[in-house]
């Protein structure tokens, strides 16, 4: 018989690992589940309610807000402030910090950054899309401010994505290796089914928006004509693998390897993806498997922060590959 063991028992179970935690940390991963959960039943039955399509407004980074945004940004925002365990919270879709810490939530100590939907372009046409979420505590015992929010990627406690496939995944870390859970539907309940994610050291599958081509720094050029060249000894040509959802390029990445890229481009002159709830977390979790994160010169979780929204170049995956890519492009192309 396989054993089931869900997200609940193995957060508890692993609470042994931090011998001064309280479970305050157990307790809000608990409550992005939940609020994952409920955004799952509504992506599950997108076509059949009103949820498809844009809401007409712009969101704070001035990008068509979907109207499944809208409603995750509630959900998580809500299974947070019910929770307890968060001060503030940082979202894609909010212009400024969203302090929680009254009432239940008056002595919370952690902060989540949140990509509520991640990949929103691809939600009227049924392909994946996520949520990504980066926690962090605060720096002292005040209040938390701003300056609690804008901390390195390093000091994240923990980090996760939930991916709204083909099946629905929760991936996270908390430091100490990444582990996998499915959400069986006839239980309701996320259960383990990757422990120990590791990525691949090596990988044959490219991705990048190569319909940005002719707007990519030289370096980056080079580094796909190389993965189109053929050269059986290293198994190129490479595979070219993009669907416009993070999570769903990442997740692909970190089980069957490869790179991810999204560089400076003229449309994005520091890069499109947004520092503390997307390239951090994606890059603790995929550091946590084995694997390299940068901006083409830089590890992502040592850049630091200045602005909410900040955005970043990422090249992210398989060790050996995300140093090839890093190794054709100068520095000089990612100063900025
Ligand atoms: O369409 P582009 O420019 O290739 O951008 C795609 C990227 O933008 C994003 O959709 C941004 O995420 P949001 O949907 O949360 O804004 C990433 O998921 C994806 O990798
Ligand atoms: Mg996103
Ligand atoms: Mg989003």
């Amino acid at each position: 018989m396989k054993e089931v063991k869900t997200l609940g028992q193995f957060i508890i179970e692993k609470q042994a690992d931090f011998p001064y935690a309280k479970g305050e940390l157990s307790r809000l991963l608990r409550d992005i589940g939940i609020a994952a959960k409920i955004v799952n039943r509504e992506v599950n039955k997108a076509g059949l309610v009103d949820i498809l399509g844009g809401t007409g407004n712009g969101n704070t980074q001035g990008e068509q807000q979907q109207k499944l945004d809208v409603y995750a940004n509630e959900q998580f925002i809500s299974a947070l402030k019910h929770g307890g365990e968060c001060c503030i919270v940082a979202s894609e879709e909010n212009e400024d910090i969203l302090y929680l810490d009254t009432g239940v939530s008056k002595n919370a100590s952690y902060i989540v950054a949140i990509d509520p939907l991640d990949g929103s372009s691809n939600i009227d046409v049924n392909i994946a899309v996520g949520t990504i979420f980066s926690i962090c505590r605060k720096r002292s015992s005040a209040r938390a401010t701003l300056d609690d929010v804008l901390q390195k990627g390093t000091m994240q406690v923990a980090a996760g994505y939930i991916i709204y496939g083909s099946s629905t995944m929760l991936v996270y870390t908390t430091g100490k290796g990444v582990n996998g859970f499915t959400l069986d539907p006839s239980i309701g309940e996320f259960c383990l089914s990757h422990p120990n994610m590791q990525i691949p050291e090596n990988g044959n599958i490219y991705a990048i928006n190569e319909g940005n081509y002719v707007h990519f720094p030289d370096g980056v050029k080079k580094f796909i004509k190389y993965c189109q060249t053929e050269d059986p000894t290293s198994n190129r040509p490479y595979i070219s693998r993009y669907t416009g959802s993070m999570v769903a390029d990442i997740h692909r990445t970190l089980i069957k390897g490869g790179i991810f890229i999204y560089p400076v481009t003229a449309a994005y002159p520091k890069g499109k993806l947004r520092l503390l709830y997307e390239c951090n977390p994606m890059s603790l979790i995929v550091e946590q498997a084995g694997g390299r994160a940068t901006n083409g010169c830089r590890r992502i979780l040592e850049l630091e922060p200045e602005t909410l929204h900040q955005r970043t170049a990422i090249f992210i995956g398989s060790t050996e590959l995300v140093l090839t890519a890093e190794l054709m492009t100068t520095a000089a192309e990612f100063v900025f």
